[in-house]
């Protein structure tokens, strides 16, 4: 069974990522592409450094060449974004990624993405979920990988420099020439580190890798930028005086920053400093998008300067929905997502790292120093994030309690109202909020809260834990 959630199918290794899955995915795409007049169009794809990607893209090639869909196969291991910036630049109907993003190692995956580049929302994944369960018994169709490339079917490219030309010309690289910064790499075993080197070496900026080899295991870790798994590259930028370190997730569309103190940047940091440099360094104005369960320091920043905010679900297709229906200027997620207008229609955590370093650079600030300006302008809330395994007992119990029910625990401060748009969520009078959701990526509830202070919004967490009877 193929089923998507918040980003793409995922699946265990050998359990629901198999060939035969792969495959029926991708004959759900032939007849999706074929009754909707667009095959002639082909398709795009890529693949990251997980194990079996690069033969899950082929395996999937060989259907749409049986079908006579021409594929496009980006030939190395390359970043999401990049696949999304092809479909974009080159209007493809579709453009699939095989990746399972920031997942435990055994997890791999298919990322779909609609016309623009955009991940496919939930009308056009339930489309294809649709498609492939209407697939009749030998009707999944195969030619050798070979055939279809003699035949025309498939061909291989490499569009790297299209896509890092389109960001260099974007970023200042002047001012990053000028500032002559040392920056640090994790690519966490990920498919970032070509790209990345060669924007920053471009700048001349003095790079240096860790955790660059291919290691399908990605070193024992999790591939998410977190306070947890970036220990390694904290010690090397302090030890070693680097201006920033930079991380990506396995497939580089999310972004992990340590400042030149050592410290992790929380993504919710990262996103109100880039929105905040945006508007008041290059003088840009709009509005900024941000998911359910992001920091709301951004609305306080937008209200700064008299722009709005707006709330999303979870999920960065809602984010790029949202930035293209209101002409915002900088979208993201909590989880280490985040676009600019004008650049791709999804999450780029090499895009987002370099105008990162482009700020270090104009401002002559280090992070912690601006993030401190912005506190002061505009004033603090603080956020405790934790997540919890379950049973499946447990979750329908959960659901029950929190979605159907409607049941709140007894709170300490003041309610202003509740939103079931992505889980449950209590909106505070004092400005602080708390939220607890089921992710649609792991076997997790996730619940957060921001309040004005971090005490109170670990107190609210501990109160949930109670009320659902949960154990961290
Ligand atoms: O909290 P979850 O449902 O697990 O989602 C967390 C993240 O997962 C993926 O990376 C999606 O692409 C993101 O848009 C989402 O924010």
């Amino acid at each position: 069974m193929v089923k998507f959630g918040t980003g793409g199918w995922r699946a265990v290794i050998g359990d629901g990522f198999t060939k035969e899955n792969i495959q029926l995915l991708a004959q759900g795409m032939v007849n999706k592409m074929k009754k909707e007049g667009v095959q002639e169009r082909g398709v795009v794809m890529g693949y990251d450094r997980r194990f079996l990607s690069k033969e899950a893209m082929q395996w999937a090639a060989m259907v749409f060449a049986a079908a006579h869909i021409k594929v496009y196969l980006i030939n190395k291991s390359s970043p999401t974004p990049l696949v999304m910036f092809h479909v974009m630049k080159h209007e493809f109907p579709y453009g699939m990624m095989i990746t399972a993003s920031h997942n435990p190692a055994i997890y791999n995956g298919i990322k779909v993405f609609t016309a623009g580049g955009r991940d496919a929302d939930e009308v056009q994944t339930k489309d294809i979920e649709d498609y492939i369960r209407d697939i009749g018994p030998g009707e999944v169709k195969e030619i050798e990988y070979e055939t279809g490339k003699k035949e025309g079917y498939i061909e291989e490219i490499y569009p790297l420099n299209d896509y890092l030309d389109n960001i260099i010309a974007s970023v200042n690289m002047q001012a990053i020439r000028e500032a002559g910064l040392k920056v640090a790499l994790d690519p966490m075993y990920g498919v970032s580190e070509t790209s990345l080197k060669m924007i920053l070496m471009t700048a001349r900026c003095e790079v240096a890798t860790i955790h660059d080899r291919h290691d399908t295991l990605f070193g024992g870790k999790l591939p998410a930028p977190s306070a947890a798994t970036l220990h390694s590259l904290q010690n090397y930028v302090v030890e070693k005086k680097f201006d920033i370190g930079i991380a990506t997730d396995g497939d580089a569309d999310r972004i992990g920053v340590i400042d030149d103190q050592g410290n992790f940047l929380h993504p919710n940091d990262i996103l109100v400093l880039l929105y905040y440099y945006l508007v008041k360094f290059k003088g840009w104005s709009g509005p900024v998008v941000r998911n359910i369960a992001t920091t709301h320091m951004l609305d306080k920043v937008a209200e700064q300067f008299g722009e709005s905010c707006y709330e999303v679900p979870v999920g960065f297709k809602h984010i790029s929905a949202k930035m293209k229906e209101t002409g915002a200027i900088i979208g993201g997620e909590s989880s280490g997502g985040l676009t600019v207008n004008g650049h791709i229609n999804g999450k780029d955590g090499i895009y987002a790292a370099a105008l990162l370093v482009e700020m270090i650079a104009v401002t002559g600030k280090k992070l912690s120093g601006i993030m401190k300006d912005i506190r002061r302008e505009c004033g603090e809330i603080h956020m405790e994030e934790r997540d919890y395994k379950f049973t499946r007992e447990k979750k329908e119990e959960m659901y029950k309690i929190l979605m159907v029910d409607k049941r709140l625990p007894e709170l300490p401060e003041e309610i202003d109202h509740v939103s079931y748009l992505d889980g449950s969520k209590v909106y505070f009078k004092n400005g602080g909020w708390v939220i607890a959701r089921f992710s649609g990526t792991e076997p997790l509830l996730r619940i957060f809260c921001e309040m004005p202070n971090l005490e109170d919004a670990a107190k609210i967490c501990r109160i949930y834990e109670n009320f659902l009877g949960l154990q961290r």
